[in-house]
């Protein structure tokens, strides 16, 4: 199973490597503004689910704003650490 880190790991090599296909480098591309709309519509997805289907659904849309999460810390340039620094 995939966990945050092993995650960013991944897209961390997308953003260098730019495979075909790759829905990450077609988000990097779209810039901080779009992923930035797209951060917030997973947002409010994820406490659609909570509140009005099921955890399960819940579950599935807070993965999807983890992702974009993921996709605007390397749009920004920020590393794990720079983000774990203030936790
Ligand atoms: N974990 C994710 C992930 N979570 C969400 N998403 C994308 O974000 C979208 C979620 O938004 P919606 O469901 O709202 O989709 P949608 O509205 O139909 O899509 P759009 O209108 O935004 O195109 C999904 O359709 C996925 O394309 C993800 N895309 C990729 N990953 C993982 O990231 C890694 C790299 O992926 P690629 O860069 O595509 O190779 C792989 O391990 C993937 O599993």
């Amino acid at each position: 199973m995939k966990t945050f880190d092993t995650l960013f790991a991944e897209l961390s090599a997308k953003a260098v490597d730019r495979p075909a296909g790759s829905r990450t480098v077609t988000e990097l591309d779209g810039g901080v503004h779009t992923i930035g709309k797209k951060l917030v519509e997973e947002a409010a997805e994820s406490w659609m689910a909570a509140e009005h289907e099921s955890p399960e659904r819940a579950a599935e849309e807070l993965s999807q704003l983890l992702y974009h999460v993921q996709v605007m810390m390397l749009a920004t340039g920020l590393t794990l650490d720079d983000v774990y620094a203030h936790l």
